[in-house]
This record gives C-alpha cells, sequence and structure tokens, in this order.
C-alpha cells in the first residue's frame, strides 16, 4: 500500500523571541491519504498557517524556529531532505492556494510568463510556446471564457474571480500531489467564493489532489472537507469525519465553536471569550476517521 501523501507525528513548534522562547505547536498529529480534503480549522492564531509553512518547509530555514517531531511527505522524511530539496518540491509535487491572489500574480507580469515560470520548476526545458499551450487548457480547464485573451492580461485587468481561477490553475499546473489552501476565497464575496470552492473540488477530484484545507470558516469546512481536525492554541482537540464533527461535536472547545457561529454572520470562526479550562481536555477522536495509509 502506497504511503499517505501527508503524515505528520508530534509536530512540535517554538520560537526564540526578543521576551524570550514561545511555544506554538504542543504535539500536532494528523493524515492526509491520497485523494483526501483534509481541513484544520481554528481561530486565529491556533497555529494553522505555521503547520502549513512547515509542511512547505518554509520555517525550517528560519534560525529563530525550533520543530521537533516527525513531517513526512509521501513517505519521505522533510527532516532528511536538503534546503535545495524542499525547495524542489514547492511547486511541483505541492503547491499553495493563498486567500488573496493578489499575493501570489505578481503585476508586473502579464499571466502567461507567470505560467511558464511555474511549468519550468517541473520541466525547466519548456519552451514559451509549450507553455501557453498548456497554460491555454489549463485556463480552459477552470472554465475561463477566453483563456489568450487572459494569459495576455496583467491580473489588475482580471476580475477577483478570474485571478482565483487563474491561481487555482497555476497552483495544479504541475499536478501536485498535495495542494494547500488557505482560507481561499475569503477576499471574494459570497456568491464568487462558492464557485471557487466547488472549482476547486472539481479540480482536485478529478486529478485525485489532497488536499490541506485550512479555514476560519466553519460553514464552508462543511462543505468542502472529507475529515476535520479541530486546533485549540497549538493542540488537536478534535478529529473527526465532516459529517461526524457538525452532528455530534463532543470536543468542549468545538461545541463552544458551533454553538457560537449562528450568532455572527458569514459563518466565520469567532474568538471565543469565555475560556474554559475544558478546552484543553484531550483531543477525541471519533470513528471512521481512518489511519494513514500504509501504516500498520
Ligand atoms: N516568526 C514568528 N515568531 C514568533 N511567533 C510567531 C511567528 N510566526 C507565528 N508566530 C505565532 O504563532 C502562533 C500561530 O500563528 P499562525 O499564523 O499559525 O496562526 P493561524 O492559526 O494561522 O491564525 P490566522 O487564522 O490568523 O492566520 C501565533 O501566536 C503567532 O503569533
Amino acid at each position: 500500500m502506497s504511503a499517505p501523501t501527508l503524515r505528520i507525528a508530534d509536530l512540535g513548534l517554538g520560537f526564540r523571541t526578543w521576551a524570550g522562547p514561545v511555544e506554538v505547536l504542543h504535539g500536532i498529529s494528523l493524515h492526509i491519504n491520497k485523494g483526501e480534503r483534509v481541513a484544520l480549522v481554528g481561530e486565529s492564531g491556533s497555529g494553522k498557517s505555521v503547520t502549513a509553512r512547515i509542511v512547505l518547509g518554509l520555517l525550517q530555514e528560519l534560525r529563530s524556529a525550533r520543530i521537533s517531531g516527525t513531517v513526512e511527505f509521501e513517505g519521505r522524511d522533510l527532516d532528511r531532505l536538503s534546503a535545495r530539496e524542499r525547495h524542489a518540491l514547492r511547486g511541483t509535487r505541492m503547491s499553495m492556494i493563498f486567500q488573496d491572489p493578489t499575493s501570489s500574480l505578481n503585476p508586473v507580469y502579464r499571466i502567461a510568463p507567470q505560467f511558464h515560470e511555474v511549468l519550468k520548476r517541473a520541466d525547466p526545458a519548456i519552451s514559451e510556446a509549450a507553455a501557453r499551450d498548456r497554460a491555454a487548457a489549463l485556463l480552459s480547464a477552470v472554465a475561463i471564457p477566453e483563456p489568450e485573451r487572459a494569459l495576455d492580461s496583467y491580473s489588475f485587468q482580471l476580475s477577483g474571480g478570474m485571478n482565483q481561477r487563474v491561481m487555482i490553475a497555476m497552483a495544479l499546473a504541475n499536478e501536485p500531489a498535495l495542494l494547500i489552501a488557505d482560507e481561499p476565497g475569503t477576499a471574494l464575496d459570497v456568491t464568487v467564493q462558492a464557485q471557487t470552492l466547488a472549482l476547486m473540488r472539481d479540480m482536485v477530484e478529478e486529478h485525485h489532489t489532497s488536499v490541506l484545507f485550512i479555514s476560519h470558516n466553519l460553514g464552508v469546512v462543511r462543505e468542502f472537507a472529507d475529515r476535520v481536525y479541530v486546533i485549540y492554541k497549538g493542540r488537536i482537540v478534535e478529529h473527526a469525519t465532516a459529517e461526524g464533527l457538525f452532528a455530534d461535536p463532543r470536543h468542549p472547545y468545538t461545541r463552544a465553536l458551533l454553538s457560537a457561529v449562528p450568532r455572527i454572520t458569514g459563518g466565520g470562526i469567532p474568538e471565543i471569550e469565555d475560556v474554559s479550562e475544558d478546552y484543553y481536555q484531550p483531543l477525541v477522536v471519533h470513528e471512521g476517521c481512518g489511519e494513514p495509509e500504509g501504516v500498520a
């Protein structure tokens, strides 16, 4: 049996800061099998983005960060790879979609040369013409009506929704095994956000891409994810199928989150003000969550 796409075991993270050491992750474990869409959901500052940055191999380069535990990507321990090897994985075997497309599209270049750069990461010899053909096909696949025109545009000439589509097409251009999606669509209006998510779901289903979906938004998680890990202050507190989590939330923190949602608009995650000792209760794992593939 093949290894899971991602397996994180007992991941710890601390930073040295001017005010002294801070511990940010306290032994996180999670896995994503091939083709699974897994959400990491929690309030601001709980440790979602730093987890993603470790998976991408970015925090390993930061001298103030101290990382412990294991991160295996397609069966390979990231710790045993060189910085150059980790760099080579980004944009090829794993890629990232950010909440704001303008942060990953360069306003100074038209879309076509940006696709060329992306495709060159997996195929350094690809010609400009071949890259353009491939990019046009990718843009058609994400339902951009006039791909050739979009390729000759700058990102600021395209609508927010179009830019999201371009970004999804670029992120999937090299057929990554893992897509990390950090709050996709929150910068957009609700209709565009829903379309973007539906498109992303179709694309990853078609290519059996695994997804680590990082979100504040419980409504979106419910729509998109197969399984969910709820994170609270650097600890996973509940692990469930998406269906199980919403039907039967068991950890006090998850319950507080879900009961708070109807009171705010847009399904976003509220800051829970009544912090309770109960939120530090141990991890709750629901039945039916499965094990990482290939692990006895
Ligand atoms: N370079 C750093 N040095 C010190 N502390 C950091 C650093 N990067 C992140 N942190 C801290 O780590 C914690 C987790 O941050 P992280 O960005 O992962 O949160 P998050 O769950 O992604 O929040 P949000 O939803 O707001 O993006 C925060 O308390 C943050 O201040």
